[in-house]
């Protein structure tokens, strides 16, 4: 499996504000980028935290993009992937439509009854991991089920988590014209952070994109 990270941060590396509320860091040319990005991918991939605060529908937004994958035989849309270890997703969450297929990963901790609900839902319902996801488990899993290409939009957490586990191919991050600020405002890798044995890209790329830059790193 490719597993490919997007997000926009501000100048100072955030993905939010404190309060977590969805924050527009990229302009129109960095959404249709991260919309090609959708549309080149077989699943798009968020935590629960992002659920839980942009109720996203990771669905592709242009028509002739959402047309060339019917006429390439795939879904009009990537399938939606949510880390989710004991099910906050709301079961109203615009990832449950029906515009795409939804994988829950959830871990061993998931409660029956909320997983049943899940799957009445429609959601495909994928466990591994005591209390939290077992995020190399349940990727693999995905991948025995056709997802090549894998899509993350974050949030920090999840990012970090993926990092963690040395999950991640290809980060691309659009820097924009903001500075949020807020040591409790989200950035790109939360979780614990590293203490050691860093994670150390190499530099692929410079964009100049909208008013900001896109930097593409290859772990
Ligand atoms: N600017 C941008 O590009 C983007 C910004 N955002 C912003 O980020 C914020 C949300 O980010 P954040 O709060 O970090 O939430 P995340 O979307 O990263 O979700 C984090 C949650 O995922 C669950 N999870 C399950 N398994 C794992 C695992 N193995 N590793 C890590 N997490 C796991 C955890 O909840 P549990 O333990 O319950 O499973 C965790 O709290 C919002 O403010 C949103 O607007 C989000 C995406 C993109
Ligand atoms: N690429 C990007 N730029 C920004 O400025 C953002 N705020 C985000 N946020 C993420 O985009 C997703 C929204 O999904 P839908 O358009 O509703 O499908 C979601 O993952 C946000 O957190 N991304």
């Amino acid at each position: 499996m490719h597993v490919v990270v997007n997000a926009a941060m501000s100048v100072d590396g955030k993905l939010s504000s404190r309060r977590r509320e969805q924050i527009a860091i990229s302009g129109p040319e960095d959404f249709d980028r991260v919309d090609q990005l959708r549309a080149d991918s077989d699943a798009v991939m968020v935590g629960v935290g992002t659920i839980l605060a942009d109720d996203p529908s990771l669905t592709i937004d242009d028509p002739d993009r959402r047309a060339a994958r019917t006429d390439r035989g795939e879904p009009e849309n990537p399938a939606r992937v949510v880390a989710d270890s004991r099910i906050r997703t709301p079961p109203d969450a615009t990832v449950l439509d029906d515009r795409a297929q939804t994988y829950l990963l959830v871990s061993e901790a998931a409660p029956p009854d909320f997983v049943e609900e899940m799957e009445d839902a429609g959601a495909y319902v994928i466990a591994a991991g005591q209390d939290r996801v077992d995020l190399t488990t349940t990727l693999a899993k995905l991948e025995g089920d056709g997802i090549d290409q894998l899509m993350v939009e974050g949030g920090g957490e999840l990012i970090f988590g993926l990092l963690e586990e040395a999950l991640v191919d290809d980060l691309f991050v659009y820097i924009g014209p903001k500075v949020i600020g807020g040591r409790d405002a989200p950035t790109l890798a939360d979780g614990d952070g590293f203490i050691e044995d860093f994670p150390e890209p190499e530099l692929a790329d410079v964009d100049r994109v909208d008013d900001g830059v896109v930097l593409h790193w290859t772990f």
